[in-house]
């Protein structure tokens, strides 16, 4: 820290803030602590009575917050200044933008709806440095255009800029140097919905599970290209499995028939359309019955257990989002729902926004 002429201090960083009083008006801060002098600033400094400030001396080697919070910005969203550049006041990249640096703190916002990752790993790393910071939302979840993503800063007021290289180091050994924050929009999909069950298909009772999966897609870029009923016969699902994506259908929807009893056989129908079995059975509840598998091509079939029809949110809410932005899911990853699988349903349900899958 030195006394500076507030004349000769363009380019220094103040250490303190900077208060300005108008009387019966205003009252403070007109420049924060950490704020980088700028020409036009020199003559609102001498009005508020600063002819002489204590600023930080640049030193070689060391960064300003502000400086230390952009290339924290890139180890998320990646994209150099050029790449990610400015637009107004949003620096827009990878379908997300990034706030202007400010008290060395930077924000991420969505520009698109679909699917936030969050390389849970390399953000470990880089919070494991000390000295900077990276808070974000639970990953694999849902995001709407305009929701806030992450924020970032850097703690102390200048950072060596050796303390930056090593955490972006740590990322390059965990990941290759990947950016650490994703936003995968929604791909629009074309949906085919079979319901199974002898009670629907003869009439004894009326479909209520297909308008529950209508509301609910209704929220993605879907549209259901078919709605079958099958009888609980396995050869029939596996035929409107076989037809529905002979159809174009990218993602299949099957429902009921998932349980044990002698009744239910859409788990055998879905393995002998050729789809390729995820898992069947999932330590999530509601939606431990539930069957997720992929067809060579790439196309999802689902089988949805009863409850996806009673329950708020189930299983199919922590797929469903994955599916529709193209984001593979592995047996290994359902796996690892255990933790947080169970939903509380609670009495004003604010998933996403819970810990229900996280
Ligand atoms: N012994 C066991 N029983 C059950 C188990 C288990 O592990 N062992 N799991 C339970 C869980 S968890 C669930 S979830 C359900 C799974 O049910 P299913 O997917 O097999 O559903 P169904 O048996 O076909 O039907 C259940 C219930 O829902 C009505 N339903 C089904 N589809 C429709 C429709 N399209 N419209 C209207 N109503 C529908 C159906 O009539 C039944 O009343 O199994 C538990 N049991
Ligand atoms: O499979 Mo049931 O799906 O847990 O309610």
């Amino acid at each position: 820290m030195k006394v500076i002429s507030t004349k000769d201090a363009v380019g220094c960083i103040l250490c303190h803030d900077i208060t300005q009083i108008i009387k019966g008006h205003t009252k403070g801060p007109v420049f924060r602590k950490g704020h980088i002098v700028t020409e036009e600033d020199i003559p609102v400094l001498l009005r508020v009575g600063k002819e002489n400030l204590y600023v930080w001396e640049p030193k070689e080697g060391m960064l300003h917050e502000d400086e230390g919070a952009e290339i924290l910005r890139q180890f998320c969203q990646g994209g150099s200044r050029k790449e990610a550049a400015f637009e107004g006041e949003k620096k827009c990249f990878r379908y997300m933008s990034a706030s202007r640096a400010s008290e060395g703190k930077i924000e991420l916002t969505a520009e698109m709806d679909g699917l936030f990752k969050v390389d849970k790993k390399a953000l470990y790393e880089v919070n494991s440095q000390g000295e900077m910071m990276i808070a974000t939302r639970h990953g694999n979840t849902e995001v709407r255009k305009g929701d806030k993503l992450a924020g970032m800063r850097v703690i102390p007021l200048v950072i060596s800029r050796e303390k930056m290289d090593k955490a972006g180091d740590a990322i390059r050994q965990e990941n290759g140097g990947k950016p650490i924050l994703s936003l995968l929009p929604f791909v629009p999909k074309r949906v085919a919905v079979i319901t199974t069950g002898s009670e629907v298909y003869k009439g004894r009772i009326k479909d209520t599970f297909t308008p529950v999966l209508e509301e609910k897609l209704g929220h993605y870029p879907v549209t259901i290209i078919s709605r079958t009923v099958c009888d609980d016969d396995p050869q029939m699902v596996t035929d409107a499995i076989r037809g529905a994506l002979e159809m174009g259908a990218d993602l299949v929807l099957c429902t009921g028939g998932m349980s044990v009893d002698p009744d239910d056989r859409t788990p055998l129908a879905i393995r002998n359309s050729g789809a390729k079995i995820v898992i069947y059975g999932a330590p999530v509840l509601p939606g431990a019955m539930f069957l997720l598998s992929y067809m060579e091509g790439g196309q999802a079939v689902m089988g949805l257990p009863g409850c996806v029809m009673y329950a708020e949110r189930t299983i199919f809410d922590l797929v469903l989002p994955r599916v529709l932005a193209d984001d593979p899911v592995t047996k290994e990853e359902i796996a690892t729902l255990g933790e947080g699988g169970l939903c509380l349903n609670c009495p004003v349900c604010t998933y996403p926004n819970c810990g229900f899958g996280k």
